[in-house]
């Protein structure tokens, strides 16, 4: 009997709100999941994390399996025990990560075999040793390996790339087992090409998965072409599965493919921003480094539900980041992280009263209008 399973409770258009049950607990969607690359989210403790409002986090395979190794978090325990993060957690493939981050790599239709970014060690992915290593980990929900390719590329290099992913969709299904306590989510692939995009589509639904990522965006890719997509393959997918839009992003592309049927998002966004100055507020970012900042007594945000948006004055928080002092990079993360949960606890509300245009234009108007 599978234990992970999505319910949709209200829609509004084309944004929905619905849920997920694990046996780690819920997710509540639209969900933004906070990015632990190495098994931590940087400069946050694991019940911060949750106190922001987050149900599931993100592992990312391809550190994990570099550093510790995928076998050593198992014989921990699994990655749950291993950061003491008892709530979901899901983790990518590693096929992306391999191609953004990795040295030396050669794709074949085997698999992707690369040397390491940190000692040079020579590693080999394949779609049934993706799924291993995301097993031992324990990750709650898994992905399939593929392959990502940036935008704008020919054509005939969409097609390749969305039909290997395909082939490595089949492989890493039949690798899966049919674990009932974890689920596999298949990639759709094919670039800006609608056509491809609905083979890809097509084709993963024929294998039969427990969600659908979309791949292949937040890679240079002007938002608009991000959104024509996310247009196109959305009503191409299961209405009763989630949708995971990867890698994406900041809080307007989030409100953005909530509209246009997503359901989950991670992005390493939030916590960088934070750790470069930068603050996500209901009025749009902040540039704590900027100097006009270090006289201003007034609080980042004095009607934020987020007491470290009241606590400090903005003279304050730029003196901690024109120092690079550590705590500048803590408060700001969980600034960061909580208006992100804030924004999607928003559209959730906004959904199951059916008014998310008022909530996306009042949402928008407040960041053009920030006085910041
Ligand atoms: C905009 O921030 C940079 O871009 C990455 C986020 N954008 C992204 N698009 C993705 C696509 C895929 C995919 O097609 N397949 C699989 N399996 N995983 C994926 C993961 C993805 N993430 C961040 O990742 C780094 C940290 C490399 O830079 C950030």
């Amino acid at each position: 009997m599978k234990q992970v399973n999505f319910s949709l409770i209200a829609s509004d258009g084309m944004a929905r709100r619905g849920r997920i049950d694990t046996p780690r607990g819920e997710i509540n969607t639209p969900a933004f999941m906070p990015v632990g690359t190495a098994g931590t989210v940087k400069a946050m403790y694991p019940e911060q994390v949750r106190e922001t409002g987050a149900d599931i986090l993100l592992g990312n395979t391809y550190h994990l399996m570099l550093r510790p190794g995928a076998e050593r978090v198992a014989g921990l325990g699994g990655l749950h025990t291993f950061m003491d993060w008892q709530r979901p957690i899901l983790t990518d493939s590693g096929g992306f990560q391999v191609m953004s981050l990795a040295k030396l790599r050669k794709l074949t239709e085997k698999g992707v075999t690369f040397k390491s970014h940190i000692d040079g060690s020579s590693h080999e992915l394949t779609p049934e040793r993706s799924i291993e290593i995301q097993t031992l980990l324990d990750s709650d929900i898994i992905m399939q390996l593929d392959e990502c390719i940036a935008l704008p590329a020919e054509r005939k290099e969409m097609e390749r790339a969305m039909e290997l992913s395909l082939r490595w969709a089949d492989r890493s299904k039949t690798a899966f087992n049919n674990q009932a306590n974890r689920a596999l989510f298949g990639i759709v692939q094919g670039g800006d090409d609608p056509e491809l995009r609905a083979r890809s589509a097509a084709g993963l639904q024929s294998i039969g998965f427990d969600g659908y990522s979309i791949g292949g965006l937040a890679v240079g890719e002007p938002q608009e072409v991000m959104f024509r997509v996310l247009s196109d393959i959305t009503p191409e997918l299961p209405w009763d599965r989630p949708r995971y839009l990867m890698g994406v992003g900041k809080p307007d592309d989030i409100l953005g493919g909530i509209e246009r049927g997503v359901d989950m998002f991670d992005c390493v966004h939030p916590t960088r921003a934070g750790r470069h100055g930068h603050a996500y507020t209901r009025f749009g970012v902040i540039n704590l480094k900027n100097a006009r900042h270090k006289d201003d007594h007034r609080p980042l945000d004095e009607a934020s539900p987020n007491p470290n948006c009241r606590r400090w004055s903005r003279a304050y928080l730029h003196h901690l980041v024109r120092t690079e002092e550590i705590l500048g990079a803590m408060v700001l993360s969980q600034i960061n992280l909580a208006y992100y949960q804030e924004l999607t606890a928003g559209a959730r509300a906004a959904i199951e009263a059916g008014r998310i245009s008022d909530f996306a234009a009042e949402t928008r108007a407040a960041w053009a209008a920030g006085d910041l």
